[in-house]
């Protein structure tokens, strides 16, 4: 059965995210912005929307920079407490991350759900803080290789993404960002298929168009993500349902990220 949502591609604008991960002090993240400023900020570059999530400590510094210069390099966060404020030692709150001027912010990757005992409660409470902050949650989710290997994917997929979603607003869902980045893919080289990248995010897409609305489900971003490069990113970026990338160690050399973000000047 056809996707009606899917016909929508052409109004989402392309986002290529870089999750720095634990890479990149603050002195390291000034000079990766500063080349991709120089290699990207041409007056008539269009092409996608380029974000980068630094570690928090270098947060303060990307926000000097993007706005010193109005660079259009958009900036996030790796992560956000569930908690507005209290005890909660070595929290950031999204308050912390609102007045840092942060537009987005990562919630369930699955390095926090797998280190860190991220459970969907958890994933969605942190969807619900980004809301409400007024910073756009790229939400991250994805199967491990067992269950990829029993044909579960999509289920399991979309389990994560109703979890995630309790609570949230159809006007809400209109601005979310979900990364489906299987995590057999994730830093192993291992890059799924653009039909597998296209048949989770198909399925994700047509799941959000029955949790709100076929309208929210075509204005929503869709991301794939793992092991995502300057050479394999045409044929994701080809998919109808796959609107950008999450790009984890493609992203630390600029010269790398900025071949990537141009990937349709590439002949
Ligand atoms: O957040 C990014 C993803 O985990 C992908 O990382 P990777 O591109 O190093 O595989």
């Amino acid at each position: 059965m056809g996707n009606p949502a899917s016909t929508a591609k052409s109004v989402r604008k392309p986002l290529i995210a870089g999750n720095w991960k634990l890479h990149n002090n603050h002195f390291e993240a000034i000079a990766l912005v500063q080349k991709l400023a120089f290699a990207l900020n041409d007056a008539d570059f269009d092409a996608a929307e380029v974000v980068v999530l630094p570690p928090f400590t270098s947060l303060r510094s990307v926000q000097t920079l993007v706005d010193g210069d109005k660079l259009k390099i958009g900036y996030g966060a790796q992560d956000v407490s569930q908690h507005e404020k209290g005890a909660y030692t070595g929290e950031i709150s999204g308050a912390m991350l609102a007045k840092l001027g942060c537009s987005y912010v990562l919630a369930g990757h699955s390095e926090r759900r797998q280190y860190h005992n991220e459970d969907d409660a958890i994933v969605n409470a942190k969807v619900r803080v980004a809301f409400a902050h007024d910073i756009t949650p790229i939400l991250c989710l994805g199967e491990g290789l067992d269950v990829r290997k029993a044909g579960d994917q999509v289920a399991y997929s979309l389990a994560q993404l109703d979890g995630a979603l309790k609570g949230v607003t159809e006007e809400q869902a209109r601005r979310l960002v979900v990364a489906y980045e299987p995590v057999w893919a994730i830093g192993t080289g291992e890059v799924a298929t653009p039909e597998d990248a296209q048949e989770v995010c198909a399925a994700l897409r047509a799941r959000i168009g029955e949790l709100y609305t076929p309208e929210t489900a075509g204005e929503t971003r869709i991301l794939y993500g793992g092991s995502v490069k300057s050479g394999n990113i045409a044929g994701i970026m080809a998919q109808t349902d796959v609107d950008g990338a999450l790009v984890g160690g493609a992203s630390l050399q600029a010269e790398e990220f900025v071949k990537l973000v141009r990937f349709r000047e590439q002949s």
